[in-house]
């Protein structure tokens, strides 16, 4: 968040996602009112906020789903109108937005997180599809492949939505409620692997959850900004002064989701 920002660290903690003087309205009721903030380079930023208090309409501003009533978002230091590099976002949106009977095997869906909205109609080649079977080795679903994605259980779906977006190892991830629906245990190693993405792999992380506990664990008690009903919980891979660090260049396939291990600095 913009309060992170400094002297030391300017050159390495740009702006990812800048939300400028934001309001959106359905059908004239307020949802969210003149929110600002900016979410920068290597940021783990954690949102909590009641039912209803406008989480999932803020993340689907940001992706460009819906627009805001009034104010500017910028992504990457571009305006959301004119921003085309997708593929260096990766978003999960919410599970039940997903429909059951979509008739698509794991791969394909996995897959699908490549086209992006401006090839939709390109050749998959074998670098594509190397980068699908990192995606699948690392959320463990290698074996899914060619099962139906419909006929799988709800925590096993949340697993492909995951690959699909580490796909293009984005540099941004937004998360709407990614471990709704995942047991306790794969959940637990859910969130080591993404403090790991957040501390080893410079991936900037907003993400919604309704896991208190872990936002606390890992972000703190006290929230970096609050407007309305939403708070943002903030952290910073490293310090300011330590930008230089180069240790970030693992590929997708040093992930895994269960079992991996995280070098001891980190955990
Ligand atoms: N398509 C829509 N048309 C009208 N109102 C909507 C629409 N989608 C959401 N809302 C309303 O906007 C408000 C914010 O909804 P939103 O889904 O952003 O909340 P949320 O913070 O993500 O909630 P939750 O924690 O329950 O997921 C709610 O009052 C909701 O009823």
């Amino acid at each position: 968040m913009q309060q992170s920002i400094g002297p030391a660290g300017a050159h390495c903690h740009l702006p990812v996602v800048s939300v400028d003087n934001v309001s959106f309205q359905y059908e004239q009721r307020n949802v969210l009112d003149r929110l600002s903030f900016d979410i920068l380079q290597r940021d783990f930023v954690g949102l909590i906020g009641s039912n209803g208090a406008g989480k999932t309409t803020l993340l689907r501003m940001i992706v460009g789903l819906i627009k805001p009533t009034s104010g500017e978002i910028r992504l990457f230091g571009t305006p959301l109108g004119q921003f085309r590099d997708w593929e260096r976002i990766g978003y999960v949106p919410q599970k039940n937005a997903f429909n059951p009977l979509f008739p698509a095997t794991v791969r394909e869906v996995v897959l699908s997180g490549l086209y992006g909205r401006k090839k939709l109609f390109r050749r998959m080649n074998k670098d594509d599809l190397r980068k699908c079977d990192d995606a699948m080795h690392a959320l463990r679903i290698e074996e899914l492949a060619d099962r139906r994605i419909g006929r799988l259980s709800g925590g096993q779906q949340q697993r492909v939505f995951l690959a699909r977006a580490l796909v293009n190892n984005p540099e941004l991830l937004i998360l709407d409620e990614p471990t709704v629906g995942i047991d306790s245990e794969t959940q637990e190693s859910f969130f080591h692997m993404i403090r790991h993405m957040h501390q080893r792999h410079n991936i900037t992380f907003l993400m919604v959850s309704h896991d208190i506990d872990m936002m606390h664990a890992y972000l703190g008690y006290e929230p970096a900004h609050t407007s309305g009903k939403l708070k943002f919980y903030v952290k910073h891979t490293h310090e300011l002064d330590n930008c230089a660090e180069t240790n970030l260049a693992h590929s997708l396939r040093d992930l895994r989701l269960a079992g991996f291990e995280e070098p001891a600095a980190v955990r």
